[in-house]
């Protein structure tokens, strides 16, 4: 396994890639969600492709500073899991090198990111558009692997793709969770054991709105308030910063559910945020 640090020296090696090559950009802490799209990806090239991955904790993307200071950052276990996983290179550059210190050109998107983190997290799929694209550019992949956890930037990473007529095939992957349900994260490391033992909620929360699809309810209401039930009764360090259930397509709030639909839920432990969704389709 090849790293480097910054754009010079990925392009240097990247000559000795053989084609094709699948891309798995993260912000490091690996956990085992990590791995399986490192397992993607090297299904998607083969054997004889590459498989590269990027650890970088972007500052663009962060809207609360003491967020990007907590964010767990531990690259020699990172690099150690990526070489057992049989990455090829990974890129892991600096803030301060990888921005120009006067850069002042962005990636904008006004519609997918309306509602859900987008709205809760100002600029957040600005920084997140903006990185990828850079990165999408320095490594030239032919596949990108992205995980269903983070559905909204999924749908956004594809709208980029499709809008600025990108030359990368996005691929999903599922979401990899934990024995009890709770959708592994490099926050959850910041969760405290109480708050640990609580976290589940959100997938139970989730899953009590999905039971209801085979109703055939319609209302998005219903599907809400049962969500909310399972919400109720959390640690006093619990919040929850937005339970929203919205068009897979569009990603805006629905007045009935009769498309494809998503109910997605964030939620604060102390200062830890954590995410989860699960796909709802009414019969
Ligand atoms: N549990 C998971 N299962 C599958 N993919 C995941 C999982 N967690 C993260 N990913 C994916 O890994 C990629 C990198 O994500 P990132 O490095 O931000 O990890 P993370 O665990 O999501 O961190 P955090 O939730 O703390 O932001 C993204 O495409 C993300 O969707
Ligand atoms: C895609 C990404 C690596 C961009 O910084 C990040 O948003 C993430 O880890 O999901
Ligand atoms: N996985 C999403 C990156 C972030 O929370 O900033």
């Amino acid at each position: 396994m090849k790293t480097s640090t910054n754009a010079s020296e990925l392009l240097s090696f990247q000559s000795e890639w053989s084609s094709p090559v699948a891309f798995v950009p993260t912000m490091g802490a690996l956990h085992e969600g990590h791995l399986s799209l490192f397992r993607r990806a090297r299904e998607s090239v083969g054997d004889s492709g590459t498989v590269v991955a990027s650890i970088f904790v972007n500052p663009l993307q962060f809207d609360r500073p003491g967020d990007l200071k907590n964010y767990p950052r531990t690259l020699d276990d990172d690099l150690a899991f990526c070489r057992q996983e049989g990455v090829d290179h990974v890129f892991h550059p600096n803030a301060a090198e990888f921005y120009a210190p006067d850069h002042s050109i962005q990636v904008l998107e006004k519609s997918l990111a309306q509602h859900l983190c987008g709205a809760t997290r100002p600029g957040h799929f600005d920084g997140v558009c903006t990185v990828v694209l850079k990165l999408f550019n320095l490594v030239a992949p032919d596949f990108a692997v992205f995980g269903k956890k983070d559905y909204q930037q999924l749908a956004i990473i594809r709208r980029m793709v499709r809008d600025l007529s990108l030359r990368v095939e996005i691929i999903a992957a599922e979401t990899f969770r934990e024995q009890d349900g709770l959708a592994m994260s490099s926050r959850n490391r910041n969760l405290t054991a109480d708050d640990r033992a609580d976290a589940p909620r959100l997938r139970k929360a989730l899953l009590a709105a999905q039971n209801l699809a085979v109703t055939g309810e319609r209302s998005p209401e219903k599907y809400l308030a049962a969500a909310r039930q399972q919400l109720k009764g959390a640690p006093e360090s619990f919040r929850v910063d937005y339970l929203e259930l919205v068009s897979r397509q569009t990603l805006q709030p629905l007045a009935s559910v009769s498309e494809p639909a998503l109910m997605a839920v964030a939620a604060f432990y102390g200062e830890v945020r954590l995410i989860d969704n699960i796909e709802i389709t009414a019969r």
